[in-house]
Parts: C-alpha cells; structure tokens; sequence
C-alpha cells in the first residue's frame, strides 16, 4: 500500500481544520499573516491576485501557498466575499511566545455574502438579508435576517414562484438550506440566479432562539428559523444577542409584484445598468440617515395594501408638509443621527470601539431635539412615535464623562477613556505624567551638576532611559556617579538607581493604563449592550421619520398631491399625472401631463399611437402613482383617486430576460401568464405591446385573445397598447374596453408627438408618414399606402373570431390588377370633394377598365 504523505504537526492541524470548512478560503494565521494552502492557494491567488508559492519547494509534493497580511486582510476577506464567495478566519488561539509545541488554532468566524456585515458595495442603505428555506409537503417556509441591523422575518409561501419573487425581492445572495434538502426550487436558485447555498443541520441551539421564537407559534415558521440561527451561530460563533423577535409576515399584506414587475418599472434599479440612479428610489430618496434609506427601501419593495395604515403614513407626511420649519429642523437633526440598527449590532458583536460610541452618543443627543419639534407641531399623529422615541440620558452621560472626544481606531492602545472617570487610571496616567516631567528635569539638574551642557536623557526599547554623555566629556564625570551601561563610537551611555526607579514606574504605569482602559471600555460596552431593545427601537421610529421627511420633502418640492385611496371604489381617477422618473430627467416644462381616467364599469384602456409617442411611459406612470400612493406618499399628478390594488402585473418594453437567458417572446408569454393566472378583480395588469415578439398573425390572434379572455373576467384594471389598429374595433362589442390614442400631428413635413393621451383610436397611417419622413422613394409610399388600404379594408372584423378573414385575403390576391386599382380607387375617392359630374365621369372612367379585362 502506497504510504501517505507525511505531513509536518502544521500541516496536519491545518488540515484538520479545513476539513471542517470545506466550502470556505480557510485563512490559516501564521504570525503576521493569513496563510491559504492546496487549492485554496491556487483559487484565491488568482481572486486576489496574490503571488503564488510554495511550502517545501524542494520536496517531491510542495504545497502550493498563498498568503496575505493580516493587518490588510480584511480589503482581501472583502474581495472574496463580493466575488461570492466564503472565508473561515482560523486565529491562533495562544501567545506562540509562551506556548511550547503547537500553538492552538480556531476558526473564529465564517464570513459569507449573506452574513457579511462589512459594506460590500454600496452606500449603507441596503439591506443584507441572509434567507433560510425549507419545504415541508408542497408548502415551503421562508425567513431572513440582517445580521447588521437584526430585523428578521418569516413567512409561508404555496409554490416556487412565491420562493422565487420573495427570494429575489429581498436580494439575497445567500440562501441556507437543509443539510440533506434537495428540491428543484434550490437548483434554480443556485444555477438561474447565481445564488449561493449553504448547508446546515438546524439543530445548533443559541440562546437568542427563545426571542427569535417569541411571537411565532407556527411549528413550520420556527424550524426555518431554528435553521437561520443554527447557521448563524455556526458561523459567526459569538453573540448574536441583537438579533430580533421574528414577524411574521403574509405575503398578502402587501401589493405584490413579482420580478419581472419589480424590474420593469424600475422601482430600486433601472433596468439598464442595476444601478440606483434612474429609478424610483433614486429619484424620491430624500432620508438623511442610512437606516432611513434602507426603510424606503423596504417600504417601496412592499407597498401596503391596507387602507387604514396607508392612511396613517399619509397623516404623518401631511402633518410634516403643514409644518415647513419644524420639518427642516427634522432634516437638520437627522443629519447628526449615525446609524443607529448597525451600531447596536456593532455593540452585541464585541467589534464596536470608541469612534462607535461616540457616533451614539452625538445620535442620542439628537432626540430630546426630534422630540421637542415632533411636540412642536402640536399634531396627535407623533403621540405614538414619542411615547418609543425614549431618551437615554444615562447612556449619553456615561460615554459623555467615559470616552473622549476623538478616540482611536484601536481599543487596545488606551487614550480612550478621559480623565476623572476612573480613579486608578487617573493614578497610573498620574504616575507617568510626573515620571516623565522628572525625568525630564533630570536633564537640567545633571548638566547643572556636571556643567557638561550637552549631557542628554534619551529612551530606547532595550535599554529604557539613559544618560548620555559624548565621548570628549566623559573624562569631565565625576568617577562613580553613574553606572556606565552602553559604548557608542560617539558617546557612552550611563544610568542611575534613580533614573530606573522611574523608569519602572513609567512603564508600569502604561502597560497597566493601558489594560485597564480596555477593561473599562468592555464595562462601558456591556452597560450600553443593556439597552440594544430601547435602541433597536428608537432605530425603527427614527428611519420612520426620516422617511416620512423624505416624502413630504419630495412632495413639496416636486409639487406632488395626496392620493384619495379607498379600497371601496374601482375608479382610477388622475387629473395630469406624470411619470416621475421621465418628468425628472426631461425636465418639468417639457412633460407633457396627462389625465387617466377609468370609471367602475371600464377596465380595459386600448391605447394606441405611433412608435415612441409615449404609449409605455403612460401606462408605468400608472403603476409607479399606485405605488407611490401605496407606500403612503404624495403621487405627481393635481388630482388623483385611486383604488387600493393588491397586485401588479407588467408586461412592458424589450427587457429581455438576462437572468434565466429565456428568448424575448417565451418571457413575454411567462409574464402574460402570470397575470391570467393570478389576477384579481383588485388587480392592476400593464400589457405593453403583447404579441409584438411574433409573426404578426400570431400576435394579434394573441393580443386579442388575451383582451378577450380578461374582459368581464373580473380580474381587475388593465392598460393594454398596441400597434394592431385592428383591436380598437373590439371598442363596439367590448363593454368595458375603451380606446384613448397618443396624440400626434404633422407639421411642416415633421411628425410631432405631442405625448398627449386622447379619447377614441389612433389615426392608422402614422407608419407611412415616419418611411415619408424618413425620406423612402414616393414610388413606394404609393404602393406601401394602397397595400396599407387593401388591408384595412379586408379585416374590419376581428381576426381571431372570423377565420374567413385569412381566406378573404387570400381571394383578395386572386383579383386581377385591374381590379385591385379599382377597389383602391374607389377607396380613395372622396365624395365630398367632387361634383356629381365628376362622380359620373369616374364612375365610366371604372366601368371602361373593367370591360378592357
Ligand atoms: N408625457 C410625455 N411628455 C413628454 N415626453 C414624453 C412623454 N411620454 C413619453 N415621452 C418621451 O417619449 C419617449 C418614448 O416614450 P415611450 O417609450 O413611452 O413610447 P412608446 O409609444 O411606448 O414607444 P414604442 O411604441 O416604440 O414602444 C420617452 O423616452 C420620452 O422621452
């Protein structure tokens, strides 16, 4: 049997250890460094791009090594992290100095992209919620927390597309499952979205469990969580004591939307580029603090759909619109609060240090002000938010009087704590200030005694403090009065029994100052960790303000109106409404405002109109004042009254599905499913141009099908544009379908959209003015018009219910040239324009041509 490489005790420890990490860069510390082996090495060498060794070059199996400093190693953890990947930090658990044999070694933390708590990208606004998913029957329970700030959730969801929405609308990277779990739903996860699983056996008890557990009695909801902890406490291994009792949430308490809605209308991320700018978010943002931009976040992933609480909201952000000066001071005093969740995480880990503290107390300084301007506005509303808004005097008097003003990074290196507070640290730093002053002293009174004037004192690590005298004086000493210590080539070094006395003092005196102050700082630490609830709290109230500050500012500024909801009507009733985003970017005067108005017996707009005259951006304008007005802030319109929808289906402009590389039109037919599905009558459904990814025949058939089956089906409110002109015919069988158009006109040989949306169906030939514009032979503009009329002519009935219409095209192809001009002819002429002499003459003119046949 072929033997084993033997491996050094090292090696063996490590591998030890890595076997328990396997899917983690185990980053081994040796010394001053993270050390990276095997495989590890040859991966994160190219990650990170890091020079790639080896331990023992010249035996028959080197190790392939890689390794980082470890005062750099967090930019290096950080990397992989955002490259997705995970780290285990392996510390050495002893002094190497004082241990003999091999030093102990543990992993102290397992970093992972969903458990990260540094700032990956980003600007602190966002949530980084960690998922656990399991699936019990059909039914699947799923939970999620940020470990930064401790909020956690659960909720039940029926099927994978429910996993797959809520999943994707929190923006996960990172999704726990069942050691043993193997259902498709995680395949998807992990090869469609790029999502990283993790395993883990939900059996690892914390203690934090008992509060996660508080309010959830569902057996179901509790195991997910149990798995959530369990991973947490298995890869953070320290205390997890700001994580917060578990809500349980319905996904039905909110306007749902799923990815693809989420997507298109652009509410966090355009669709462009991913980023912030251009979306809805990026345009109302106005919080002042992060926790406040991560709240508007979250409320604009999940707007409410329960009257009363969209009606509170709007109470707040009207009481702040009525009150213009007190609202600037909000502004103001938001502006001084640090982030509140994340410091009290902060805290509850152990990693919080001096700066951290005094970020709180500035914070805390803030509140009695944020109370008295709520007080000031003399409004009931803010009576709830007071009542939690509790002051902690005792905690901003405590870092007050403990820490100083400008603390360093580092809580081991003392200079944290102030003078006054500690007695025995005041004795020490005592003792080192008189020390030094003696010594310094000392200096004056030797040369005086010796008249040697360029007699020093000086300080070095291995020998502490010395005298020293230059070589040519040496002989001018008195014989005996210091004790000669070092010979330099210039000068020797002396000593005294005095001077060392001292010097022992000294140095007592810091190593011992220094070790209290951490001592103290830990004290301080666990007297504030006693509050983290109260914090927690005042978190929650104050990202509350900030967003509802945010709202009344942009409302002001950008002149938007409080929406009437109601659930009761089902009239959408928008007096000038703009699209946010587009009024932004072309600029207020050049939008052209626009009314919509859809009484309770109308649920289909047919709208219809050139290409580019802003068929798309009227109907997101739609979904984007629904959830403006469901997240509880103004709307930009002069009037609007609107029903409170439960979800929103979109099927709208050309984003093609970059994540699962589905072709256009299997996406486009994915997401018109969707809506027929799982539309109610409180539904709001978006069809932009249906069937536009097909042969024509196929789309219209479609596009008309698809009006059919949800007209009168009860599923609520739909905007459907189109480029087939054939449907607006649909107006006179159709009750509830209604045809407005965007308007445009000819002027001076140019098509000039006016963006403006009006009643009844567009005009037809607006395709053959753009070729016209575009400069296309006159020859043929004669031929595309009368082909354009022959059309028109043959399917004035819809075609989807008459399948003689594909045959009486067919026999219009049949017809003799002749004919065909004829037919043409007599479509062209005007009766109006032509005496009944002329009418006669072309009538004989026709009857000619045909006896010619
Ligand atoms: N109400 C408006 N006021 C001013 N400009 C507008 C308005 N609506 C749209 N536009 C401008 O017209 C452009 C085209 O709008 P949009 O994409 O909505 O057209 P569309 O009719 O849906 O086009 P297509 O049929 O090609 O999809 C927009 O980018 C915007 O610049």
């Amino acid at each position: 049997m072929p033997q084993k490489p033997k491996h050094t005790p090292m090696m063996e420890q490590y591998l030890a250890i890595k076997e328990q990490y396997p899917d983690a860069f185990l980053f081994y510390r040796l010394g001053d460094f993270y050390e990276l082996f095997n495989e590890d090495a040859i991966n994160a060498a190219k990650i990170l791009e890091i020079t790639l060794t080896s331990r023992n070059k010249n035996a028959d199996n080197p190790i392939p090594m890689c390794g980082v400093p470890y005062h750099a190693a967090k930019e290096y953890i950080r990397k992989l992290i955002d490259s997705g990947y995970k780290v285990a930090v392996c510390e050495q658990m002893e002094d190497p100095k004082t241990t003999k044999g091999m030093v102990k070694r543990e992993v102290v933390q397992v970093l992972t992209p969903g458990t990260y708590m540094g700032e990956v990208n980003g600007d602190g606004k966002k949530n980084n919620y960690l998922v656990a998913l399991e699936k019990q029957g059909s039914e699947y329970a799923l939970a999620y927390t940020d470990i930064g700030t401790g909020e956690t959730r659960v909720t039940l969801l029926e099927n994978e597309d429910a996993v797959l929405n809520e999943i994707q609308s929190v923006q996960a990277k990172e999704v726990v499952v069942q050691s043993e779990a193997q259902y498709p739903v995680i395949e998807t996860l992990e090869t469609r979205l790029g999502i990283i699983i993790s395993r883990q056996n939900g059996k690892i008890e914390d203690p934090i469990l008992t509060v996660v557990l508080e309010d959830i009695t569902e057996l179901f909801c509790q195991d997910v969580l149990r798995l959530l902890i369990s991973y947490l406490s298995h890869t953070q291994k320290r205390s997890l004591s700001h994580i917060q009792k578990a809500i349980r949430y319905k996904s039905d308490q909110f306007l749902k939307m799923d990815t693809y809605a989420r997507r298109n209308l652009e509410l966090t991320t355009s669709i462009r580029d991913q980023q912030k700018a251009g979306s809805l978010l990026w345009l109302i943002d106005r919080t002042k603090t992060a926790m406040g931009g991560r709240k508007l976040k979250q409320w604009l992933e999940k707007p409410l759909i329960s009257e009363q609480a969209i009606r509170n909201r709007q109470l707040m952000v009207q009481s702040l619109l009525a009150h213009y000066f007190e609202r600037m001071d909000i502004a103001q005093a938001l502006s001084s609060v640090y982030d509140l969740e994340r410091l009290v995480a902060k805290i509850s880990f152990g990693n919080v240090n001096g700066r951290d503290l005094i970020q709180l107390q500035r914070s805390l300084e803030q509140l009695p002000v944020l109370r008295q301007i709520l007080e000031a506005t003399g409004d009931s509303i803010w009576e709830a938010t007071l009542k939690q808004m509790a002051e902690m005097p005792e905690v901003v008097a405590l870092i007050n009087q403990a820490i100083v003003e400008d603390p360093p990074i580092l809580i081991t290196d003392g200079n944290i704590i102030k003078d006054g507070y500690n007695e025995k640290l005041d004795q020490y730093r005592d003792a080192m200030t008189n020390g030094k002053k003696w010594i310094a002293s000392l200096q004056q009174s030797e040369r005086e005694k010796t008249g040697i004037r360029t007699l020093k004192i000086g300080f070095n690590r291995v020998f502490g403090y010395y005298i020293e005298v230059s070589k040519a004086n040496v002989p001018n000493l008195p014989e005996g009065l210091y004790d000669r210590k070092q010979t330099l080539t210039n000068a020797e070094r002396f000593i005294t029994p005095e001077l060392k006395e001292k010097e022992q003092i000294i140095l007592e005196a810091e190593e011992k100052s220094a070790t209290l102050e951490y001592e103290l700082f830990l004290e301080i630490r666990d007297q504030v960790k006693k509050h983290s609830k109260q914090l927690q709290l005042l978190a929650k109230c104050i990202s509350e303000l900030d967003v509802y500050q945010s709202f009344a500012e942009i409302s002001e500024e950008k002149h938007y109106v409080q929406p009437e909801i109601s659930s009761q009507t089902k009239t959408i009733h928008i007096v000038n409404g703009r699209h946010p985003v587009v009024e932004e970017v072309l600029g207020k005067e050049k939008y052209i405002a626009n009314n919509l108005i859809m009484d309770e017996q109308n649920d289909i707009l047919l709208i219809t109109g050139p290409n580019m005259s802003g068929k798309s951006t009227y109907m997101r304008q739609l979904a984007l004042i629904v959830i403006l007005a469901q997240i509880g802030c103004n709307v930009p319109a002069e009037q609007a009254e609107l029903p409170i929808f439960d979800q929103i289906f979109t099927r709208i402009g050309a984003a093609d599905d970059l994540y699962s590389g589905q072709s256009t039109f299997m996406v486009e037919m994915v997401e018109t499913n969707q809506a027929l599905q799982y539309a109610t009558d409180r539904s709001l459904i978006l069809f932009d141009e249906i069937g536009r990814g097909t042969a024509t025949f196929d789309g219209m058939a479609l596009a008309e099908a698809i009006i059919r089956y949800l007209h009168g089906s009860g599923k609520g409110k739909m905007l459907f544009s189109t480029h087939y002109h054939e449907l607006t015919v649909l107006e006179h069988e159709l009750s509830a379908l209604r045809n407005v158009h965007v308007g445009a006109i000819e002027q001076n040989g140019e098509l000039v959209f006016l963006h403006k949306i009006m009643n009844g169906p567009a005009d037809k030939s607006y395709g053959l003015h753009v070729a016209k514009l575009a400069g296309m032979p006159d020859a043929l503009l004669v031929e595309a018009k009368r082909i354009l009329e022959r059309l028109e002519s043959n399917e004035k009935a819809p075609l989807v219910t008459d399948d003689s219409q594909q045959l009486s095209l067919f026999s219009a192809s049949q017809m003799d040239m002749n004919e065909k001009q004829i037919i043409n002819e007599i479509t062209d002429f005007s009766l109006e324009n032509n005496s009944p002499l002329q009418v006669m003459n072309q009538v004989n003119d026709w009857k000619q041509l045909l006896k010619k046949k």
